[in-house]
């Protein structure tokens, strides 16, 4: 069974429009591992906007209730996020060549360019114990590359396949994301994926079983709004009668 680690930078932004704690991240959490999800994503940016340095430090709290779960902090490995990232020693960290403005994750690491940066800050993290994912498109040839320096899995970035999934392309990108899982184990890696994913695609993604692990925020958090707005809705009416 693939794992799921759920993203929560959703209720660290609809938190964060707020002046209060409000929804609280721990109460999510607490409730996304008691329904037995394997694990809780947060990708901490620079302005905080999602979720925060903070919050990394609070789950990891909470994750010690939670023995075999795990806490998975993606972003990009700037002073600061490597400073929180070595001191709450996730079990997982997910590197993502994020700018620091952007609106959200939308490529994967050029390790070609970036492979003399990224060796030096893998091999830290993982004398932690740290065990570290590399953001990647769903190329095949440049899986060995990741695993040449020095990482333990890739992340494939799935927007494109979440793009092409209602289209005719659909079992063609489907196969590339498929090639280059394939392309990661023969090479030593594990295979996470993440990005877009939702409901509906999920299932093919992962029906093959390459993949040991997705992380998934965005449409799991409108979806839950979707399935549970109708519900709320009619209970405020209800209080109205
Ligand atoms: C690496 C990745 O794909 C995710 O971290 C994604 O960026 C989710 O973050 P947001 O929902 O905050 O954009
Ligand atoms: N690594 C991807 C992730 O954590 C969540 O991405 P999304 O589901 O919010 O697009």
């Amino acid at each position: 069974m693939t794992h799921l680690s759920v993203n929560l930078n959703k209720i660290g932004l609809l938190r964060n429009s707020r002046g209060r704690d409000y929804p609280n991240m721990l109460t999510m959490a607490q409730r996304t591992l008691e329904l037995g999800a394997f694990g809780i994503t947060i990708h901490p940016r620079p302005d905080q906007r999602h979720a925060t340095y903070q919050d990394a430090y609070d789950l990891k709290e909470l994750l010690k209730q939670y023995p075999g779960r795990e806490l998975n902090i993606e972003g990009f490995p700037d002073e600061k996020f490597l400073e929180v990232v070595l001191e709450v020693e996730p079990e997982q960290c997910t590197l993502v060549p994020d700018d620091p403005n952007q609106l959200t994750s939308d490529h994967g690491w050029n390790i070609g360019r970036d492979q003399d940066a990224l060796r030096p800050v893998i091999a830290k993290l993982q004398e932690k114990g740290i065990r570290v994912v590399l953001f990647m498109d769903p190329v095949a040839d440049n899986m060995a590359l990741a695993k040449s320096v020095g990482a333990d899995r890739v992340e494939l970035y799935t927007e494109a396949y979440a793009n092409a999934y209602h289209t005719e392309q659909r079992d063609e990108v489907n196969v590339t994301y498929q090639e280059a899982a394939q392309a990661a184990l023969e090479a030593g890696l594990g295979v996470n994926a993440g990005h877009d994913l939702d409901l509906e695609n999920v299932g093919l993604l992962c029906a093959d079983k390459r993949i040991t692990e997705v992380s998934i925020g965005h449409a799991l958090t409108v979806e839950a709004l979707e399935f549970g707005w109708d519900n709320v809705v009619k209970k405020y009416l209800g209080q109205m009668a």
